[in-house]
């Protein structure tokens, strides 16, 4: 489903890459932790699947799509297979919350028969039934994150890419966000989180990626957080 080999990334700004000739495969419907120091290349993998930025070198597959030699113009059909989730939630703020997740319908140009009935539907699967009409700044941070993953998932993609998506919530609330994804992972979408979390990702036990400066210095199918 995703599959990485020898990928160098070195970014004309800085003196060292920021990966450094990486090969590795996801298969379809994993879940898979990203963990590693800051600064250990998690977010510049993210942006090499979205096609944001283009490898120094090496290959990168997601899906159908051999992403580094894609045309521009296939550029948009790879992004809607891939959903997006951040720390910081990136909600609209002037929209409420069905306005939000309809927004993501409205850009790819679904009708609005389609928006109108998929939007309740996924509103209710991440557990915000009763709270279509309020504005973002009237929901907890869990809830955000919860309106941010139906935005995410609206369109049923491939894969879902959090970064650091419990990184703004208590641990009570990071574990039911992570309950979320859990379920949209068992629904068959690959979902891949970059973390910081030991608890979460040693109360998981899937697979975990450690990098480290660049380099894949740990690729277990159960993993814990480890010692890191
Ligand atoms: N646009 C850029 N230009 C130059 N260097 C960059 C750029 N983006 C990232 N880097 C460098 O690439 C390396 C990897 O950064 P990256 O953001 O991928 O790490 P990360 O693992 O996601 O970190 P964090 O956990 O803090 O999000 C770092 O040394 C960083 O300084």
């Amino acid at each position: 489903m995703i599959k990485l080999e020898n990928v160098t990334m070195q970014y004309k700004a800085s003196s060292r890459p920021a990966l450094k000739d990486l090969s590795f495969e996801i298969d379809k419907g994993e879940f898979a932790f990203l963990i590693g120091p800051s600064g250990s290349g998690k977010s510049t993998f993210f942006r090499l699947l979205l096609k944001e930025d283009r490898p120094t070198s090496g290959d990168i597959w997601l899906g159908e799509f051999h992403v580094n030699k894609l045309k521009a113009r296939e550029v948009p059909k790879l992004r809607q297979s891939i959903g997006c989730v951040f720390q910081d939630f990136r909600l609209l703020q002037k929209k409420t919350v069905a306005e939000n997740v309809a927004f993501a319908l409205e850009v790819i140009g679904r009708p609005r028969s389609t928006i109108q009935r998929v939007v309740p539907e996924v509103l209710e699967y991440v557990g915000l039934e009763g709270k279509h009409d309020r504005m973002p700044n009237e929901l907890s941070g869990g809830e955000m994150q919860r309106v941010a993953i139906a935005r995410a998932i609206v369109n049923r993609p491939l894969v879902l890419l959090a970064d650091e998506p419990t990184g703004n919530l208590d641990p009570e609330t990071s574990e039911e966000i992570v309950d979320v994804l859990d379920r949209v992972n068992r629904r068959g979408t690959t979902v891949i989180m970059a973390t910081h979390d030991r608890h979460i990702v040693d109360a998981m036990r899937r697979r975990v990626l450690e990098f480290d400066n660049g380099q894949l210095v740990r690729n277990d199918q159960q993993g814990v957080y480890g010692i890191g």
